[in-house]
């Protein structure tokens, strides 16, 4: 269950990055993010050592290009080993078809799951109609851009727990719903709009929640990360480990 919780290493340099890892020597490894402020500082090699460390690894480049060039940056991650990578899915079909056959090529033992992001959820409703220029509700706009990103190759989607349970409907269980602006009770959102508590996520359908500053600027990141994992443990839902 402690890997349905992802922690988003969002640090400036690989060594803030390790010390902040180092509160778990002894425990199990959790599942890590790795977005692009610690990519484009610490390098690939960096994320090369925590698979073979054996965290399980979850990339978040958010690509968005071109079919090709999509495709031939995930030509060059293949290597990795990363389990989880982001593309967004307003990058259209044919770039999620690229980026699923490239995958695909690239695969050594496991292929990387590909999640689309739909609509970020720093997004709210009226930003999404009066600035981004799409109609309709976020829930409607996201559930559409999950069927699409699945019926192009996509493995799941990125989206707020608001509305995991619409995606789960408009696409399939087996769907992956991974799930940011989780905000434990209380907790500040910050620059968040659409957030969520674990526990809410997790019961409408969440497969994994992306968790950052409530671990990461916690006083204790470790007390913090288990009692999210206990809040969802507590609601006795069944997952495949
Ligand atoms: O793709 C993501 O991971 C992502 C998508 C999204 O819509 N919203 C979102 O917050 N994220 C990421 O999830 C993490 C959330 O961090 P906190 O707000 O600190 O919990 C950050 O690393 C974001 O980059």
């Amino acid at each position: 269950m402690h890997n349905r919780v992802i922690i988003a290493l969002d640090f400036p340099a690989a060594q803030m990055a390790e010390q902040f890892l180092d509160h778990w020597r002894g425990e199990q490894k959790p599942f890590i993010k790795v977005g692009y402020q610690l990519f484009y500082s610490a390098g690939p090699q960096w994320i090369a050592k925590r698979k073979e460390e054996g965290y399980p690894i979850f990339l978040d480049l958010k690509l968005h290009d071109i079919p090709n060039t999509v495709a031939k940056g995930i030509e060059s991650l293949g290597r990795l080993g990363i389990d989880f990578l982001t593309i967004h899915a307003s990058g259209g079909r044919t770039m999620i078809e690229a980026a699923r056959l490239a995958a695909e090529a690239t695969a050594g033992r496991e292929r990387m799951k590909l999640l689309a992001v739909t609509q970020l959820t720093s997004t709210d409703q009226q930003m999404l109609n009066e600035e981004i220029g799409i109609p309709g509700t976020v829930e409607e706009c996201v559930s559409r851009y999950a069927q699409f990103a699945q019926k192009a190759g996509a493995d799941g989607v990125i989206c707020s727990g608001q509305e995991v349970s619409r995606v789960k409907q408009a696409t399939s269980p087996s769907f992956l719903a991974v799930t940011p602006g989780i905000r434990p009770l209380g907790k500040d959102v910050q620059d968040q709009k659409r957030v969520v508590t674990p526990a809410r996520a997790i019961r409408d359908g969440a497969d994994y929640l992306v968790v950052g500053r409530p671990i990461t600027r916690s006083a204790d990141p470790v007390k913090s990360f288990w009692a999210i994992v206990e809040e969802i443990q507590q609601l006795g839902v069944g997952f495949d480990e």
